[in-house]
């Protein structure tokens, strides 16, 4: 093992990193909320100024990825649709298979300069995570509590707003609605043999109410949908614990621009036109599985400075102070000072840290 790696594996760098990410993005969660009066005055200013303090906090979690562990990021896509990425709007379609995935999905929205303003569908329980739930709020992500009778209206009308969004955008949907595991594929694929649809193997059964009222409410404000199918080499399965311990993946992203003009726009066609679509997505994925990579030609942007950058002002803002308080506390001599301070810190950095949870 290289110093580099070792470095890279010893708790002390991932408490900093973890302690950089935590204030800074409190420290941003709460200029968010300074910007609430902005609002009242300019709505667009507004959004324009959280698209760039939102970028300020995703783009730490991207520095870990592409700086940090070194994970490599491959694209495959058509050379034509290439140079519309980043340039229009669009509904991104992705496989929910791996922790990392929506990470991998960030990476490629720094590499295209939509970071800032990137949206998804989410669960609502996640805009109550602290840091990314609150910012969240204000990039107006569209919440769902996965039950259509409220989601229906709800979903729409929060996609209405987004029709004068100042930047572009992209707005993932994650069509299976939970990450894959073998037991909810096993009940996914008893739900398609009792609706005589062909089983998927690599995917679970894609929900299509969401994307069907998704696609409705962007006619006219997104361009296409971005097919996207995510794998990684090797057969791996890479965390986030991997990432801050330096682990070095290499993800393969398939991606294929579909007009939003030859979506169907009856609800039952639409359905149909989402499963042929998870049909040819286990296709691909098969394909990968046996010849370790997706169809079509390699177009992979390059990684960007400014997620490190970004990383290296946090850092040395809030490192500063803390490195100031240690000098003062060991320069005071007091050894009950130094004994406290130290319990106080493990007492309240243990707990998140050793993964364990409560038995109830
Ligand atoms: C160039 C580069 C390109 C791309 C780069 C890639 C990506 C970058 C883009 C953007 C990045 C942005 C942000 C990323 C950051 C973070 C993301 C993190 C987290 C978000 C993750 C989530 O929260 S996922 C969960 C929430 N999302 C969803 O659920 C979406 C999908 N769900 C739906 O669409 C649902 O339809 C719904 C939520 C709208 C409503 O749900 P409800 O349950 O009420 O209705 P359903 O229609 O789904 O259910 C009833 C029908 O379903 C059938 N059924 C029952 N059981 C099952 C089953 N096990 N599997 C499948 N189907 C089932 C049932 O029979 C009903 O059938 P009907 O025939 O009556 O429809
Ligand atoms: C700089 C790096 C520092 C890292 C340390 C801090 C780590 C903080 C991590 C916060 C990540 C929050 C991003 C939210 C994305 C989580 C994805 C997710 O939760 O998907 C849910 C779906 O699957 C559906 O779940 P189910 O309810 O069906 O099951």
């Amino acid at each position: 093992m290289g110093f580099l790696q070792l470095l890279k594996s010893q708790f002390l760098c991932h408490l900093i990193i973890c302690y950089v990410f935590l204030v800074s993005g409190l420290i941003i969660n709460l200029l968010q909320l300074c910007t609430l009066p902005v609002w009242l005055v300019s709505k667009q200013l507004a959004r324009r100024i959280n698209i760039r303090l939102a970028y300020c906090i995703s783009s730490q979690m991207v520095a870990t990825l592409e700086w940090w562990s070194g994970t490599e990021c491959t694209l495959y896509t058509d050379p034509k649709s290439y140079p519309l990425y980043g340039k229009e709007n669009a509904i991104v379609v992705l496989n929910h298979s791996f922790e990392i995935d929506f990470l991998c999905g960030w990476t490629f929205c720094e590499r295209f300069g939509v970071l800032g303003s990137s949206k998804v569908l989410a669960k609502k329980q996640l805009a109550y995570v602290p840091i990314i739930g609150w910012m969240w709020y204000f990039l107006e992500i569209v919440f769902c509590k996965r039950k259509w009778e409220e989601d229906r209206r709800t979903v729409n009308e929060s996609l209405q707003k987004l029709r004068d969004y100042p930047e572009n955008f992209w707005f993932l949907l994650y069509c299976e609605g939970t990450r894959f595991t073998p037991k909810k594929h096993q009940v996914s694929m008893q739900v398609a043999e009792s609706k005589g649809l062909p089983k998927l193997k690599y995917h679970l059964l894609p929900r299509t109410k969401g994307f069907w009222v998704t696609v409705q409410s962007l006619r006219g404000t997104a361009a296409a949908v971005y097919d996207s199918t995510l794998n990684f080499r090797n057969n791996e399965m890479p965390t986030l614990l991997g990432l801050l311990n330096g682990k070095k993946y290499h993800a393969d992203l398939y991606v294929r621009r579909i007009p939003l003009e030859l979506i169907p726009e009856d609800e039952k066609e639409c359905a149909e036109w989402l499963h042929k679509l998870y049909q040819e997505k286990d296709s691909f994925q098969e394909h990968y599985a046996k010849t370790g990579r997706f169809p079509g030609p390699i177009m992979s942007p390059p990684r960007r400075p400014w997620s490190l950058i970004n990383w290296l002002f946090w850092s040395c803002l809030l490192l500063y102070p803390l490195g100031l308080l240690l000098t003062q506390l060991i320069s005071s001599g007091s050894v009950f000072t130094i004994v406290a301070s130290v319990a106080v810190c493990s007492a309240g950095l243990c707990h998140p840290f050793t993964g364990k949870v409560k038995p109830p």
